[in-house]
């Protein structure tokens, strides 16, 4: 189980060490366009979950879009201080 920071750090270091089969080096490498389709896709997701869905698998569909959204931090060099200065 990881929170917020500690998942970005392991993306990040994905980013850098860039390991043999890394699902998150090949979104990466996909570019803005195609992680920008994944936060489109889990978001819909998440709204199905709710609405349709238990709470466990809102949950998840939440910490997938997350992810994909920190996946886009991290292609975009944001970091997690850059966000919470508008939370
Ligand atoms: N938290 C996540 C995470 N959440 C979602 N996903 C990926 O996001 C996609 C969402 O799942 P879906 O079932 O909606 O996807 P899908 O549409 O069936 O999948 P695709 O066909 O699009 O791949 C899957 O491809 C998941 O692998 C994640 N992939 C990785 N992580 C974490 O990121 C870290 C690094 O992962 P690797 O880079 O793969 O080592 C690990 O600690 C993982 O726990």
């Amino acid at each position: 189980m990881n929170d917020f920071e500690q998942l970005y750090n392991i993306i990040q270091s994905r980013a850098q060490e860039r390991p043999e089969g890394s699902g998150t080096v090949k979104e990466l490498d996909g570019g803005v366009h195609t992680i920008g389709k994944k936060i489109v896709e889990e978001a819909a997701e998440v709204w199905m979950a709710c609405e349709f869905e238990s709470d466990e698998a809102a949950c998840i569909e939440i910490s997938q879009l997350i992810y994909h959204l920190q996946v886009m931090m991290v292609k975009k060099g944001l970091k997690p201080e850059d966000i919470y200065q508008h939370m």
